[in-house]
């Protein structure tokens, strides 16, 4: 399974095209804009959210509400398009308006000085429209096709805030997985305990009201792998390598850990490893999880945990120096609209894009054309793995 996304931030559309998914998969797009509305969600969120109302349309490999198993393309129109009409014409630039117009001041923290400079762009527009995080609701809507997936072979994935700036979301070792879904529903920061939310929302008030932004952790767990899924025999098979590379791709996104992830380095190995045990009913099981559900690049059939760090957004009210490019002068970048924080949205774009390496390292791992093989062939699998 693959996929491709195609849209600037404020172009006319995003576009996802998803390839290799099975056949007979009911999937209707109410599946999928529940997940892109939930990305829209959380506080700290600028203008621009309320312009959107992201709902996708599905253009083909669907029909009568069950996949084809050809390539299914998905639409979500930007609205603020209208806005940008002229800017974002495809026709040439005919007036000297239109020239002035062009952006000459890269953004540090955005991709805009060094995608200049690569492709050549003077016009920064060229490179800030693509780089934009808008982008992650195309990948949201793939994540959320491989999370119906999932759905159907007993797999549950989740994603919830874990931090925002120096307010720890509660971790109690008996948080169960409905606990982490309550958590994953953004109003508009959730957690356990009503005291830090309201904490994580005056944090970002604060940083808001000082022209400030911050970021924070979000985390993602997965019930429900059996073990043996990824592979240790080639470094582009390694699940855990896949998922980290996947979530560093996250706008933003700086850092990635599993389990104990960076605390290893100050363990000892008899705390840091988790111990094997065997029950007929259960098959292998382990101990504890301090390694967020990985060995060797595969699943070890214990919960993947997987954290994901998110700097401070880039673009901020108290402007940062740069230098522009046609004057070679020092300016300090103004801004019209940004967000202040979007650690709660983009705990729901990590929860997709994890459950996507998931789905895809599971159809590479089984026949499934049809979605009843692909049921078939991991029910005979967990079978086996019980009794091995
Ligand atoms: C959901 C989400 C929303 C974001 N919103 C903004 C924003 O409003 N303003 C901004 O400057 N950066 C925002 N970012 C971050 C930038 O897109 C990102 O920092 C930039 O593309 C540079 O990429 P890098 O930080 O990965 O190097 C957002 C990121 C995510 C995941
Ligand atoms: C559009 C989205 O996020 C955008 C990501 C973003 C950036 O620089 O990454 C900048 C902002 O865009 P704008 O400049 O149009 O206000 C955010 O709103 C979205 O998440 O759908």
């Amino acid at each position: 399974m693959r996929y491709l996304t195609a849209g600037e931030s404020h172009g006319k559309q995003l576009t996802t095209i998803v390839e290799g998914v099975p056949a007979h998969l009911q999937l209707t797009k109410e599946d999928i804009n529940e997940s892109l509305i939930r990305r829209q969600g959380g506080h700290g969120r600028g203008r621009r959210m309320k312009i959107e109302k992201d709902l996708v349309e599905i253009t083909s490999g669907v029909r009568h509400g069950y996949t084809l198993g050809s390539p299914i393309s998905l639409i979500i129109t930007n609205d603020d398009f209208k806005h940008w009409k002229q800017i974002m014409d495809e026709e040439p630039i005919e007036s000297d308006e239109e020239i002035k117009r062009q952006i000459s001041k890269p953004r540090p923290g955005h991709a805009d000085l060094n995608g200049g400079l690569k492709y050549d762009h003077r016009d920064m527009r060229n490179v800030l429209e693509r780089s934009s995080a808008r982008e992650t609701a195309a990948r949201v809507a793939a994540g959320a096709v491989a999370k119906k997936i999932l759905k159907e072979i007993g797999v549950d994935v989740v994603g919830y805030v874990k931090r925002i700036y120096d307010v720890e979301a509660d971790d109690q070792p008996s948080m169960t997985f409905n606990d982490k879904v309550e958590m994953s529903n953004l109003s508009p920061v959730r957690t356990l305990d009503s005291t830090k939310e309201k904490a994580m929302m005056d944090a970002i008030d604060q940083a808001k009201k000082d022209g400030d932004s911050i970021g924070g952790v979000v985390e993602v767990c997965v019930e429900g792998m059996p073990s043996g899924i990824g592979s240790h025999v080639h470094y582009d098979r390694k699940l855990d390598g896949r998922i980290a590379g996947s979530v560093i791709s996250i706008n933003a996104f700086k850092g990635v850990e599993f389990g104990i992830g960076f605390e290893a380095a100050e363990r000892r190995g008899s705390e840091t490893h988790d111990e094997i045990y065997y029950n007929s009913t259960d098959g292998y099981k382990r101990k504890s999880n301090r390694l967020g559900g990985f060995e060797g690049g595969m699943t070890t059939g214990m919960p993947i945990i997987v954290k994901g760090v998110m700097k401070p957004i880039p673009t901020l009210y108290k402007p940062l120096q740069s230098v522009d490019i046609e004057t070679k002068e020092p300016f300090e970048a103004s801004i019209e609209r940004s967000d202040s924080c979007a650690v709660p949205a983009a705990s729901v774009v990590m929860e997709h894009i994890v459950a996507w390496e998931v789905a895809q390292a599971i159809l590479d791992q089984f026949t499934s054309d049809t979605i009843n093989q692909l049921k078939d062939e991991m029910k005979r699998y967990r079978e086996r793995i019980r009794e091995f």
